[in-house]
């Protein structure tokens, strides 16, 4: 594809509506950041600090896509109730920006979507497509449904493939874990030593989930925000971040695990419940739910 993404046609798909909602988004939300990095003065449902483009963003993705025919609810990071339309086909929740707090230094961020085809809060197996926008030097896309994943590449209201069919390579190459290392487990913090010992393997953290994965989805390897001492869920949300990543990265090739399990067979009890995230390469999950076992 290498056109402008339409405006929401209402005989059209509405996961598809959705994603060229987000695509068309991407570029007004990139150019908005500029003069909202500062904090806007509330917390989010999770307890941290909004920062301004954080409650703008939200905004401005809850305006579009409850506006689309087919979508019964949106839902996101940034507020403690869902958007109900009543009872439309699709469900949308949203991590608006992730990683917003790189917006002080400038560094990487993205927005990330999952689309259910249940009521939310739902287990990710209820997910119907899934995906994210890298807002990087240039802004991509990487978007799941039916098993494969495209890339694209994202300027004004375009999208331009760059790459179908995407899958993990299989020599995994890069590694990256959250929560500060005193409050790991003995057993999670065995296991990073074990692939740090590997001189293939490099470290690479930038404090962006979805800057992380996107480069695990490029490179192969392996990202986690693991369960840590005082929080035994870590820091990721389920609905917003665990399972949509973790839909992708299955549909890549990959697995992903809360320690023990898919994260796509949690079920969830509350909408804004965390999880413990591990998500790459099937032989660096199975040897991460080997050695948490
Ligand atoms: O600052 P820490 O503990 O390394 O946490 C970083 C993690 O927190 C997050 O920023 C949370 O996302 P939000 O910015 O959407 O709250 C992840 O993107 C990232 O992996
Ligand atoms: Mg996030
Ligand atoms: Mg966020």
């Amino acid at each position: 594809m290498n056109a402008t993404d339409p405006e929401p046609d209402p005989g059209l798909d509405p996961v598809e509506n959705v994603v060229a909602t987000i695509a068309r988004s991407a570029a007004e939300i990139r150019q908005g950041l500029v003069g909202r990095r500062g904090k806007a003065g509330a917390e989010n449902p999770s307890g941290e600090t909004q920062v301004e483009a954080d409650v703008w963003a939200d905004e401005l993705l809850a305006d579009r896509l409850t506006s689309i025919d087919g979508v019964a609810q949106y839902a996101s990071e940034e507020r403690s109730e869902i958007i109900d339309g009543g009872d439309d086909r699709v469900s949308v929740a949203v991590d608006p920006l992730d990683g917003s707090s790189n917006l002080k230094s400038n560094n990487t961020m993205g927005t990330v979507f999952g689309i259910y085809d249940e009521p939310l809060p739902a287990p990710g197996s209820a997910l119907v497509a899934s995906g994210w926008i890298l807002y990087g030097p240039i802004t991509t896309m990487a978007y799941a449904r039916d098993g494969s994943v495209t890339k694209y590449e994202l300027t004004g209201g375009e999208r331009t493939v760059v790459e179908e069919d995407v899958t993990l390579p299989d020599d995994p190459l890069v590694y990256g874990f959250g929560g500060r290392v005193p409050h790991w487990h003995d057993e999670f913090r065995e296991f990073v030593r074990e692939i740090e010992s590997n001189p293939d393997h490099k470290l690479r953290y930038g404090g962006a989930m979805i800057g992380d994965v996107n480069q695990v989805l490029t490179y192969g390897g392996i990202f986690a925000y693991p369960a840590l001492e005082g929080s035994p869920r870590g820091k990721l949300r389920l609905q917003f971040e665990g399972n949509p990543i973790a839909y992708l990265i299955e549909a890549a090739g990959g697995r992903s695990s809360d320690g023990s399990t898919s994260i796509l067979e949690i079920e969830p009890d509350d909408l804004h419940d965390r999880v413990p995230l591990h998500v790459g390469n099937a032989e660096f999950i199975d040897r991460l739910e080997d050695a948490l076992e």
